[in-house]
């Protein structure tokens, strides 16, 4: 049965700050879009690639990739909370193939997620239960992080199997472009951060608020050009899209984490979702892309873009709206 993709940016921002009226009516057309598109697919489950930022993973014992078996949502900045719908005989099969492809993920049967991987589910579903979902961690915040083409096998592997498989299936991407979030890193937080990094002590509702309030602090100082995140990048954003929507995916091969980073901020490693439901549709043979959206919004700390694709000549029923959204900036 056909898999069709559907990537798209998250900001903890998105239904906090309010960007200017055009802007937002662009990108709430750009989430319709989305929204059609995956109405207009029908699956009957769907395969997330997500980060996490310290909501569900820690230092304790960080994994680079992990398939949840049973999973559930924290409910930061909003999202919804509570536990996945998780087609356990698919994800098994998932880390199957990934792990015969040489891919050494791990499982989890209490995963915790957070807006990362909520967020696109609420945005293109309607919620975190809308669908089976399998959710695949990609870890892209928590130094030391593996190479992006590790990200792109992993995709592939996973679409290898999902391509034999008889289900409709979605494959989101959750993350970037060019960002750098104010999220703490393990080498330069203050010892108490530090700590929750490592142990993952639950957060109380004021250190949670204070965090929100950091964040949106931040934006507000970042949309004003009064803060020292590194800035977007609109060119490296774009030539990111042209090569997903190219099929060229092995020439993230030779990038360097580095290099990633000081192109687009050292939250771009968010990129490596969209990467690894490229490289799983990729798997299952030629792709189009149907819409893309781009623009770089400061406010919500992103180079923001939503992207679907479906194998080359399956036709979906249109429903709704599907003219082309904005474009590049
Ligand atoms: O987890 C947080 O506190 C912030 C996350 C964030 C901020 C800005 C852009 C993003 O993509 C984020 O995930
Ligand atoms: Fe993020």
């Amino acid at each position: 049965m056909p898999l069709a993709l559907c990537c798209l940016s998250h900001s903890p921002l998105l239904d906090i700050s309010t960007p200017k009226p055009d802007l937002l009516a662009e990108i709430n057309l750009a989430l319709s879009q989305a929204r059609n598109f995956a109405a207009a697919f029908d699956p009957d489950v769907v395969v997330l690639f997500a980060p996490d930022h310290y909501n569900g993973f820690f230092y304790k014992l960080m994994p680079q990739f992990c398939i949840g078996y049973e999973a559930s949502g924290i409910g930061d900045y909003g999202t919804e909370a509570g536990e996945f719908d998780v087609p356990r005989e698919l994800a098994e099969g998932c880390a199957q193939s990934a792990l015969d492809a040489g891919i050494d993920l791990a499982v989890s049967l209490k995963m915790e997620v957070d807006h990362g991987a909520v967020q696109p589910l609420e945005k293109v579903l309607g919620g975190l239960r809308a669908k089976p979902v399998v959710p695949i961690f990609v870890n892209s915040v928590a130094a030391p992080l593996g190479p992006i083409a590790r990200a792109r096998r992993l995709g592939e592997a996973i679409g290898e199997y999902l391509a034999r498989r008889p289900e409709r299936i979605l494959l989101i991407g959750s993350g970037g472009l060019s960002h750098d979030a104010p999220v703490p890193t393990l080498a330069s937080a203050p010892a108490d951060v530090a700590e929750r990094l490592i142990t993952g002590n639950a957060m109380t509702s004021t250190q949670r608020q204070e965090r929100t309030d950091r964040v949106i602090a931040a934006a507000n100082d970042f949309a004003a050009g009064t803060d020292n995140l590194r800035p977007l990048n609109p060119v490296w954003d774009r030539a990111l899209l042209d090569l997903l929507a190219t099929g060229n995916l092995e020439a993230v091969d030779s990038w360097s984490n580095k290099w990633i980073e000081e192109q687009a901020g050292g939250s771009a490693h968010e990129v490596r979702t969209w990467v690894a439901a490229f490289a799983a549709l990729a798997a299952a043979g030629g792709y189009e892309v149907t819409s893309q959206y781009y623009r770089a919004i400061p406010e919500f700390i992103a180079g923001f873009a939503v992207t679907t694709a479906r194998p080359t000549g399956v036709s979906m029923k249109p429903i709704g709206d599907t003219t082309q959204a904005g474009e590049v900036n």
